[in-house]
């Protein structure tokens, strides 16, 4: 279990992450998306104790991470996979990796196995294509068989099968109990393996759904956009629709369709600017959850 509470980081002038509080429950996969700049790499690395935050706090298992006794046999991390030093073998880079975080070096063997890498563990890092390297940085993630995983973009690179092992890995590892949050641009992918979704953007939460709760929120949904939403909205909700207002000032209206909604604002005299039938689906509510956003300044 991993909770966000009230998070705000500064890099100078720039808020990277401003009162962002979010839980990510075991059991399931969380999926962490966001326009670039979201703050999500941020999050991830305070959550990870390699940022300290300005104010509020991440805890892992209800702790801090610099309070782990343990932290590798808690949470594993899955970062940026050209971090790491090219010259080393993939073997070696695992065994380093063990060493520093006092976790056992004999378990390297299985796992260069499990992740595909067992015919490469003598070859430099500087030599393995992209989608290598990310199976190698799984590898670390799993060194200390941790009950909770922290994934930042771990898809880029990997092949269409090794995109289905990850699935199927991380799937299995929710199924036994543990913890999964994976932040990735590949919506399509992701909607394939999150069960729930946290979606930020300039820093700040926006959605926090189960993929239930995306799907029943968008589709049949309706997008409207008009000078006054607010008093529209409160037209719409007495003729029986639910409405969310969008991050951009547009309203996502359910439980009437399109036709009445054109019909209801032509009877109260409102000029619609736009009325769009809404496809469902996590890249279509990204888009229109995150539409005139700006990243964070
Ligand atoms: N060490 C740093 N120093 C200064 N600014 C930083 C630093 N790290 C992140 N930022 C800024 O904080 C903001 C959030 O960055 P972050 O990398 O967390 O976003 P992200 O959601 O992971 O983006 P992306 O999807 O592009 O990877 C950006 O404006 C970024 O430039």
């Amino acid at each position: 279990m991993i909770t966000v509470e009230n998070l705000t980081k500064r890099f100078g002038a720039v808020t990277a992450v401003q009162e962002l509080s979010f839980d990510v429950p075991a059991g399931v996969v969380t999926g962490f998306i966001g326009p670039n700049g979201a703050g999500k790499s941020t999050t991830l690395r305070v959550i990870l104790g390699l940022d300290r935050p300005t104010s509020g706090r991440a805890l892992v298992n209800g702790v801090e991470y610099a309070r782990l006794t343990a932290p590798a046999r808690e949470i594993g991390a899955v970062l940026d996979p050209h971090a790491v030093h090219p010259g080393r073998t993939a073997r070696d880079q695992l065994r380093w990796a063990a060493t520093a975080a006092g976790v056992s070096t004999a378990r390297i063997a299985t796992l260069l196995d499990q992740v595909g890498l067992a015919h490469a563990g003598s070859r430099k890092i500087g030599a393995l294509s992209l989608g290598m390297r990310q199976r190698l940085a799984i590898a670390v993630g799993f060194l200390g068989e941790p009950g909770i995983l922290v994934l930042d973009e771990p898809l880029n690179g990997l092949d269409p099968e090794g995109i289905v092992w990850l699935r199927t890995l991380l799937k299995n590892h929710a199924a036994r109990g543990g913890t999964v949050l994976i932040s990735s641009h590949l919506l399509n992918e992701l909607e394939e393996t999150a069960d729930r979704v946290v979606l930020i953007a300039a820093g700040r939460l926006v959605a926090n759904l189960t993929m239930a709760e995306l799907t029943a929120r968008t589709s049949g949904a309706t997008r409207v956009v008009t000078d006054d939403g607010v008093r529209f909205a409160e037209t719409l909700e007495r003729a029986g629709a639910t409405v969310h207002p969008g991050a951009d000032g547009a309203l996502q209206v359910n439980g009437i369709d399109s036709r009445a909604i054109g019909r209801i604002a032509f009877e109260h005299g409102v000029a619609l600017v736009e009325l769009t039938p809404m496809r469902g689906g996590l890249e279509q509510t990204f888009l229109r959850l995150t539409n005139g956003m700006e990243p964070a300044t």
